[in-house]
Parts: structure tokens; sequence; C-alpha cells
């Protein structure tokens, strides 16, 4: 039995932690916090963890996905559909692809906060705090909108919790059904300037579908979707404040969402999120970057999953496209060996991240595919199961990452550059991504013995 989320661990080094400068308003936001219900509830972050333990055997595969950073703005029907509709399509094509589960984890409602590189931000001579996302402060870029302010923590909690209740129902209520979001991917196909490479993997969905028709009524699966939350437990006094025991167990879960990770700027161990992370259930991700040696790696599972619970945790790699190929082996054969059973996640976004001629901060098309593809290669060489991907994106037709089938320039950039803080896939990009993913399944051979089982798709 756990004891309650006590508050010793709060004392340890915090990093990326906003100074707030109002303690009297932090508390009154916190006592609210502690007081409100739960956004998810226990029992789901356990059945997320056996979904993550099915990956962890080489049985699922992981599509973590979504926003940088929500913003409050975006909190309409319009961008959470975009967003939702982008990802569901993509786990159809990786479904079919990869012939097993597709474990879908959003990005989404509670993504409010962001680690940063600087405190402060310099604009024409004019220097204000870093914008750390809409939890803490605003984006505008002046003195009013750069003030941290703890009220924005209670604004995150129901922000999540109406984007929550919105992917809930859209999820449940007959808007996933499979034979729509492939009617939205056959679209996407007949649209996109690449489309001629996908038609022939469309045309086997179509029939796999024609099929599961004529075999007789469809199961209830291919209607509704399992759709779990998940955010960078980035700011420790929301945390905290949403962690519950669960009255089944009397364990600790924080109950802000299914699933947690800490980021790449966070993951000390002698550090409070990693403390934080060790005392509640939930399953939990680590971002591990260039920085990070296997031994890290080893001494975050001591840390985080000291039981050896398949699904507890995963390690989100994000070494760079032109990395990977020689860090990640390492990773991979010392984690195995250990006897750990974790899920293998490739971020291709963080650590390939650069500033264009233009200015804008932004990432290339093909060296995302490419740290996918060489973190395909590592897995294939090793016999070991690459596990899934943990991606950026939005639903809506930005241009901020370079490259994909519409070829966005350096120059189309500023046209819809509306990211709150890195740079996205847009809708077209996430899917071409998904369908090149797909390719990959299946050269790399991985796909035969599961379509051979037939795998249907428990819990779509
Ligand atoms: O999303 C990750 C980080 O918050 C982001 O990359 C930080 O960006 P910065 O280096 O501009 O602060
Ligand atoms: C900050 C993030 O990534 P990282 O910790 O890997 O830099 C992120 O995923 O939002």
């Amino acid at each position: 039995m756990a004891a309650d989320i006590a508050d010793d661990w709060m004392s340890l080094p915090a990093a990326q932690q906003p100074a707030w400068p109002d303690p009297d308003a932090l508390r009154e936001v916190l006592a609210f916090l502690r007081s409100s219900p739960p956004l998810v509830y226990a029992a789901e972050c356990d059945q997320l963890r056996a979904r993550l333990a099915a990956v962890a055997r080489g049985e699922a595969f992981l599509l973590q996905a979504g926003d940088c950073a929500e913003t409050f703005d975006g909190v309409s029907a319009e961008q959470i559909d975009n967003k939702l509709r982008t990802i569901l399509q993509m786990a159809a094509v990786l479904t079919y692809a990869a012939s097993v589960p597709v474990v879908k984890v959003g990005r989404m409602a509670g993504q409010y906060a962001k680690p940063r590189s600087s405190e402060v931000e310099i604009r024409d001579g004019v220097t204000l705090p870093s914008y750390r996302g809409d939890a803490v402060n605003g984006l505008a870029f002046d003195q009013a909108a750069r003030v941290l302010d703890p009220h924005r923590l209670s604004r995150m909690y129901h922000a999540s919790a109406v984007t929550l209740n919105l992917v809930r129902a859209f999820t449940t209520g007959g808007y996933a059904d499979l034979r729509r979001v492939h009617a939205w991917n056959r679209d996407f196909v007949a649209l996109s300037p690449a489309g001629e490479r996908y038609e022939s993997l469309a045309r086997q969905i179509d029939s796999a579908l024609a099929f599961m028709r004529s075999c007789g009524p469809l199961p209830r699966e291919i209607e509704t979707v399992e759709f779990y939350a998940s955010h960078e437990a980035l700011l420790l006094d929301y945390e905290a404040a949403l962690t519950r025991v669960d009255s089944r167990s009397g364990y600790l879960y924080d109950v802000s969402a299914h699933m947690v990770w800490i980021g790449e700027r966070t993951r000390q161990l002698d550090g409070a999120h990693v403390e934080f992370a060790a005392r509640v259930r939930n399953p939990i991700g680590v971002k591990l970057g260039p920085t990070s040696t296997a031994d890290d790696a080893l001494a975050l599972i001591d840390r985080l999953d000291p039981e050896r619970q398949p699904g507890r945790l995963t390690f989100i790699t994000r070494m760079g496209a032109g990395r990977i190929r020689d860090v990640l082996p390492a990773f991979v054969e010392k984690v195995t060996a250990s006897g750990a059973q974790v899920v293998w996640a490739c971020d291709p976004m963080h650590g390939n991240t650069y500033e264009s001629e233009s200015g804008y901060k932004t990432r290339q098309f093909n060296r995302i595919l490419d740290e996918i593809r060489g973190f395909f290669e590592v897995h294939q060489y090793l016999g070991t199961h690459p596990g899934g991907i943990h991606v950026e994106l939005t639903g809506d037709d930005v241009t901020e990452c370079v490259g994909g089938a519409h070829e966005i320039a350096d120059a189309d950039l500023r046209q819809r550059y509306e990211t709150a803080c890195d740079p996205r896939l847009n809708r077209s990009q996430s899917l071409e991504l998904a369908f090149m993913i797909a390719e990959m399944y299946g050269s790399s051979g991985r796909s035969t013995s599961a379509h051979s089982r037939g795998h249907c798709g428990q819990g779509r």
C-alpha cells in the first residue's frame, strides 16, 4: 500500500519550473486542483499499461502523436477534430501494415507546458521571459502576456477536461468507425501529389475491409477506438496536485493523463521529476537524447521500473537522424541484456530541429523519415521490436516542416507558421509518414507473421 504523495521529494532539484511570482495565487490554484475530479481513471492507466506491455513484447505498435504545445485558443471542435482525425488515419494505415494493434496515445489534453533552452527571449533589443506554454504564460511578445501566472494552471485543467471530453465522444460515438477513417485516407491518396505511391496499400485495405464485411456482421471494435491522453509531466505543482490514491489498490496515480513522460531536460536521476514519476503507477515515458548513455537508461529502469513490469516504461529516443544508427544499438543491447522489457519509441522530431535561412525553427521531412528508418534498421539488426513512434503534428495545413509531397520550401514557411513552439508535421506530411512507415514495416518482414495470425486489432 503506497503512502499519500508526500511533498518530501519537492525539495529535490527540479529543472524548468516557473518562478511563480505570486505564492498566494499558486496556493489557491493548487487547492482548487487538489479538490477537483480526476481527468482519467486509474483503471484506464492500467489498461494502457497492459497495451504497452503488448508493445514491449512485440505484439503491438505505439503511435504517440499530437501537438508540440497545445494552446487554450486551440481548444476548438475543429482543431481537436482535425488532430484526432489525422492520428486515427495514421493508425489505420499502420494497423494494416503492421498487422498488430496500434496503441493510440495523443500528445493531447494536457500538453500545455514547455521546457525552454533559455530563460529569456530577445527581439529587437527587447528582453522578455521565454514563453513556457499556455499553462505558464502567454505567447504574445509583450510584457503583460509573458508574466508567469499560476491561474493558468486551472485553465490547463479545464482545457484538458474539455479536450478529453470531445476525444472520448469522438472515439466512442461512431466518428472513429474504421470504414470512415479509411474513406478519409482514400481522399488523401486521391489528392496527394504522391498518392500513386500509396494507392496499392489503400487498395489492399479496401480489400481487407470488403473481406471482413463478407464474413458477416462486423465486430463492434470497428466502430470505436481506444485513445489515451499523455503530456510531459513538466510542472510538478500541477502534476502533484492531480495525483490521487487509487481506492482499488491504494497506489498513487497522476490522474491528469493516462501516460506522462519526462523530458530530455528534466530526466536527472537525482531530480524531482524522476522521483515524482517513480511514485505514481501510470505508464511513464522518458526521452533519451544525444547526451544520454546506455547506463543512464539502466539507472532509469532501476528507479522507474524496479518491478520490471512490461508496459510501465517507454524509452522515447530522440538522437537525430545522423546519430541514431551509431548510438541506439548500445542502448537496446544493454537494456535487453538487463532483462527489462521496455517499449522503444522513436521521436524523430527533437533531434532534427534547426533554424532555416528564413529564420524559422524547422525540421526536414526527409531527416524525420531517416531517423525512423535508422530506428527500424537498428531494431531489425538486433532482432528487437521497433515499438513505436512519437511525433509532433497538427491536423491543419500549416507550413512548419520543410519537404514532403507538397515540397514545402524554406520560403513557404512564413505562409502558415502557427506553432506556439516547435515545428509540427501538417496533416498531409503526417499521413505520408504513416504510409512510409507502413512500407518500412512491409520491407522489414515484421508484418508477415502478424498478418498470418490474422490480427483484427483488439482495442482498435
Ligand atoms: O519541444 C521541446 C522544447 O520545448 C523546445 O524544443 C525548446 O525550444 P527552445 O530551444 O527554442 O527553447
Ligand atoms: C520537450 C520535448 O522534447 P524533449 O524533452 O525530447 O526535448 C517535447 O517532446 O515536447
